[in-house]
């Protein structure tokens, strides 16, 4: 379990997290909501100990990221597969390589244990015997999705998505939120899912918070987001341009 207590954090005079209180449970798929630039991505870094905060803390499985950050980075880093916006491959490396990285780099596995355990993560995300692929060779989804196998190679308990769906086509977005709801059930996996995709939030989160102006402002399930009376909260669910959210005028 993840607790987020108090989390404040400012950039100079930019207050971003103005006191976030969060509990993640095991095994669900919570997605958070906000408008752009509403600090999502930094919640996220905060949980992944890239961020520190001003004020607050927050314990993973009781034990605060502070203490684990002097005793064992390594150990976080285990418990955490992270799928980046744009899947951060390494152009220069091959789907296996890419994928290998973190077993090279925190393990003592042989060559032939790493080439079994990639071969079994392409296969999970749906990619079998595509390890010799370069990323050049790869549309969106497809490196989404070897993003995802790398996120999962060392068997983390937690995975963080940002802005999974970002950017793919409508039936590659379904599939990449197929594959998220299958993670979830063959692994066991406790989801974070950042988006402001609405159509994937319904199709996988057993949880939503939004975020809105450094505070959740709203923490219930799909149903109650779509009764909600909070008006800020209905203005983004249902696309209002017409609320208590006034859009910048855009400039030409
Ligand atoms: N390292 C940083 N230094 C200064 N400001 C930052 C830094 N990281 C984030 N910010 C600011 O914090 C605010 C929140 O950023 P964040 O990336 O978390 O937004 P977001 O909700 O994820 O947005 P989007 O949906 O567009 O990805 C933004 O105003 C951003 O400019």
């Amino acid at each position: 379990m993840i607790n987020i207590v108090n989390l404040k954090k400012s950039f100079d005079d930019k207050v971003v997290l103005r006191g976030v209180n969060l509990d993640i449970y095991d095994g669900e798929k919570l997605v958070v909501i906000g408008r752009s630039g509403c600090g999502k991505s930094v919640l996220l870094k905060h949980i992944l100990n890239l961020m520190q905060p001003d004020d607050g803390y927050i314990l993973i499985d009781d034990v605060p990221i502070k203490k684990i950050r002097q005793k064992d980075l390594f150990f976080l880093r285990k418990q955490f597969g992270f799928l980046f916006q744009g899947a951060a491959l390494f152009d220069s490396m091959t789907v296996a390589e890419n994928i290998a990285l973190p077993l090279h780099e925190h393990t003592n596995l042989t060559d032939k244990e790493i080439r079994l355990k990639v071969a079994e993560k392409l296969e999970m995300v749906g990619l079998p015997g595509t390890e010799k692929l370069y990323p050049s060779e790869l549309s969106g989804g497809m490196k989404k999705r070897v993003g995802l196998a790398r996120a999962i190679i060392m068997d983390p308990k937690y995975v963080l998505y940002d802005e999974p769906t970002t950017g793919l086509d409508p039936i590659m977005a379904a599939n990449i939120d197929h594959l998220i709801n299958e993670l979830n059930e063959k692994i066991k996996v406790t989801s974070v899912i950042v988006t402001h995709d609405m159509q994937s939030v319904s199709r996988v989160a057993d949880r939503v918070v939004m975020l809105h102006m450094g505070k959740i402002i709203f923490n219930g399930s799909l149903d109650e987001l779509y009764s909600t009376d909070n008006a800020v909260v209905d203005q983004f669910v249902h696309a209002k341009m017409e609320g208590p959210v006034k859009p910048k005028p855009v400039k030409y």
